[in-house]
C-alpha cells in the first residue's frame, strides 16, 4: 500500500505506467468556495506538471534507465486492463501538499509561495532532474538523478549537500512508503568518488529494520552503469503526526 505524508484517497493522477505516493483526489476534496459552471473546471483548474516525467534536458543514460525501469512498470492497457508489472514509478510534483486531499487550501495558508526544494528550478535541466521508481514486491526503490550545472560544488563536480539532497530524497520517500509520515533524524554519507556535473547516477534504498517508531534505511549510489560506487549511505527516519508539522509543534 502506498502511503503520503498528508492523510490521501482516492485515484491517482493519470499518467502512463506510474503509481503515486502522493495521491490526490479532487473528487474527494472539499468544494471550492464559489461554483464553477460545469465544464469550466478543468479550464479553470489546470493539471499540475509531473516532473518525474521526461524532458528535453534529459541525457542518453538518464533517459536509458527511465526506460529501463518504466518499462517494467504496471500500466493500464488500451481496453482499459491493468497490466501488473513490479515496478511503479512515482510521479512528482513541486508541492505535494497542494495535490492531496483538501491540501489546495492548505497550501494557501501556509507559506504559499513554498516549492519543494528538488523541482524549484524553472530551467530544465540546471538543477535535479529525477525519477523515482519502487518495487513493493522486493520492497527497493530506485533514483535516477541527472545533476545539473547549478549544483556545482568542487569544480566542474557536483556538490556534497547536493548529493545529500539526492540521496535523502530517494530514501525519505521510501522511508514514507513503509511507514507514513517521517522525518529524517540521522543521515550518516561516505562519499567515495565525485560526480561530474551533468551526469547521471543511480540510487538504490532498501530499508533495513523498523523498530517502534524508528526505520532504517541504507542507500547506494553508484554511476549510471553501475560501475562507479560514488556514496554509500545510512539514516534512521522517525515517524511523526502530520498535524504535529503543520502546527509547528
Ligand atoms: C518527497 C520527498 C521526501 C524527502 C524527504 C526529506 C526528509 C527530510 O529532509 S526531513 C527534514 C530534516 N529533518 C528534520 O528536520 C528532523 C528534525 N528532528 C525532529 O523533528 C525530531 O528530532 C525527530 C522527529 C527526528 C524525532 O523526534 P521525536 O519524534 O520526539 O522522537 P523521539 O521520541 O525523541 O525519538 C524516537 C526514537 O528515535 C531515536 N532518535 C531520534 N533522533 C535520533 C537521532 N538523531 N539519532 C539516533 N536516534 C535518534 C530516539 O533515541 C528514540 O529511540 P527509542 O524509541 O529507541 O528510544
Amino acid at each position: 500500500m502506498t502511503r503520503s505524508i498528508l492523510p490521501l484517497t482516492g485515484r491517482s493522477l493519470r499518467a502512463p505506467k506510474s503509481s503515486c505516493v502522493f495521491i490526490y483526489d479532487d473528487s474527494k476534496a472539499p468544494p471550492p468556495p464559489f461554483s464553477a459552471p460545469q465544464g469550466l473546471a478543468s479550464g479553470f483548474f489546470s493539471k499540475p506538471r509531473d516532473f518525474s516525467l521526461p524532458n528535453s534536458s534529459w541525457g542518453p543514460e538518464m533517459m536509458r534507465l527511465y526506460e529501463q525501469y518504466n518499462s517494467q512498470c504496471g500500466e493500464e492497457t488500451e481496453g482499459g486492463e491493468n497490466r501488473e508489472g513490479p515496478w511503479k514509478r512515482l510521479p512528482s510534483y513541486n508541492r505535494f501538499l497542494k495535490y492531496a486531499t483538501g491540501g489546495v487550501y492548505l497550501s494557501r495558508m501556509i507559506h504559499k509561495k513554498a516549492r519543494l526544494f528538488t523541482r524549484n528550478n524553472r530551467d530544465q535541466g540546471a538543477t535535479f532532474e529525477y525519477v523515482l521508481f519502487f518495487n513493493s514486491e522486493e520492497d527497493k526503490c530506485v533514483g535516477v538523478f541527472q545533476a545539473g550545472h547549478l549544483l556545482e560544488g568542487p569544480p566542474g563536480h557536483v556538490h556534497g549537500g547536493a548529493i545529500a539532497t539526492m540521496i535523502d530524497t530517494v530514501i525519505g520517500t521510501h522511508a514514507t512508503i513503509a511507514c507514513g509520515p517521517v522525518l529524517t533524524a540521522n543521515l550518516n554519507i561516505n562519499y567515495r568518488r565525485p560526480i561530474p556535473l551533468g551526469n547521471t547516477v543511480l540510487l538504490e534504498s532498501s530499508v533495513d529494520k523498523k523498530e517502534g517508531k524508528k526505520v532504517f534505511v541504507t542507500c547506494k549510489m553508484t554511476s549510471s552503469d553501475g560501475s562507479k560506487l560514488h556514496t554509500d549511505s545510512t539514516a534512521l527516519f522517525v515517524s511523526i503526526k502530520v498535524s504535529q508539522l503543520l502546527l509547528g509543534s
